[in-house]
């Protein structure tokens, strides 16, 4: 599992990340994924190349930990986060098919596609390896879709692909931390050698402390690596997954929580993994309270001991979206 296709030992941390909003044409709100059985779900991974390892759930949300990182069914928004040579992609057609015959939505309201450069994309299934073959693929489902690269194409860039219609009006958002080249230290709290399980490492890290008050599933693979989802009412989550070898070390976390300003979690996330550099991307639509959250980056040339090397913002139909590149100065 760990090994690469060649000699090195590596394992491609960098997700592949899919959000899907449904609706009805007809307006039947009685309609939830929540509704489909488990077993449609694993038949679907199975196409991805991974497994459910454990479900936790609450009132508005399924979570599921997967072998490659995570999996949320909300009443009309399904999550889907893949890591590894895993195969995204082929999961849509057959989502949208068990999503109208099994629940009965007929309509699909938004789709966010999204993923930062690999660190090795030769690696990847030949669907993955390139972002314009990616987009070819959605395209054969999906009318009406835009892509985009955000970032520097001869550097560390992250590609988004979405639809081009209205999209989800209700209150939204998202903020995504990717960080790699990590402090060895904080990496090795992740291993089987220094922590007993996932709770253990859960507590050690002090990720019990990024967002306080969260429902945690989480698993420390053997010999390392670690996933975990955290939950809290109204279909907010929370879900940061690891890989702590030295020479490929990458950690993402991403949640929904919704707020003004992410200036102090940002902090929190950093001191918790010390990344030598992150890429952060904000989503907030304009029913959201985090919609004015960018104006707290722009002005931002330096967080914590990090100088941004990037910044863009993208104004869509309904989304405003941030996009910054930080790296650590090397001392
Ligand atoms: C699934 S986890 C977290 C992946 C996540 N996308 C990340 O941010 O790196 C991956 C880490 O677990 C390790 N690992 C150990 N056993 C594994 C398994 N059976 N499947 C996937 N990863 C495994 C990998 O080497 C890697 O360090």
């Amino acid at each position: 599992m760990m090994a690469g296709a060649g000699d090195e030992p590596f394992f491609e941390g960098t997700e592949k990340l899919l959000e899907v909003w449904f609706s009805s044409t007809i307006g039947d709100d009685s309609l939830d994924l929540r509704d489909i059985d488990r077993g449609h779900w694993e038949t679907l991974l199975r196409l991805v190349k991974c497994t459910i390892i454990s479900m936790s759930r609450n009132e508005s949300m399924d979570a599921y930990v997967l072998s490659e990182s995570s999996m949320f069914v909300t009443k009309d928004r399904f999550i889907l986060k893949t890591c590894g040579k895993t195969t995204l992609l082929l999961a849509i057609k057959p989502l949208l098919e068990i999503v109208q015959k099994y629940c009965g939505f007929d309509d699909v309201k938004d789709v966010f596609y999204s993923r930062k450069k690999f660190m090795k994309p030769d690696q990847q299934d030949r669907i993955h390896r390139n972002f314009e073959d990616e987009v070819l693929h959605l395209e054969e489902m999906f009318e009406t879709g835009s892509a985009y690269s955000l970032g520097r194409i001869n550097r560390d860039c992250w590609y988004l692909y979405t639809l081009d219609g209205e999209g989800v009006t209700k209150p939204d958002q998202t903020i995504e931390l990717l960080m790699w080249d990590l402090c060895r230290k904080k990496m090795e709290i992740f291993t089987t050698d220094v922590s007993k399980d996932g709770r253990d490492a859960t507590k050690k890290s002090g990720i019990c402390n990024i967002i306080p008050g969260v429902q945690i599933d989480d698993y420390l693979f053997e010999p390392c690596g670690y996933s975990m989802n955290g939950l809290l009412p109204e279909g907010k989550y929370i879900t940061i997954h690891i890989t702590p070898e030295p020479g490929y070390s990458y950690v993402s976390f991403e949640s929904n929580v919704p707020q003004e300003s992410y200036n102090e979690l940002i902090n929190r996330v950093l001191d918790t993994f010390r990344p030598g550099k992150f890429l952060l991307t904000i989503f907030a639509n304009k029913a959201s309270i985090a919609r004015e959250s960018h104006k707290g980056i722009e002005d931002k040339r330096t967080i914590n001991n990090y100088n941004r090397q990037d910044h863009q913002t993208c104004v869509f139909k309904e989304y405003h979206l941030t996009y910054s590149y930080f790296t650590r100065p090397v001392i």
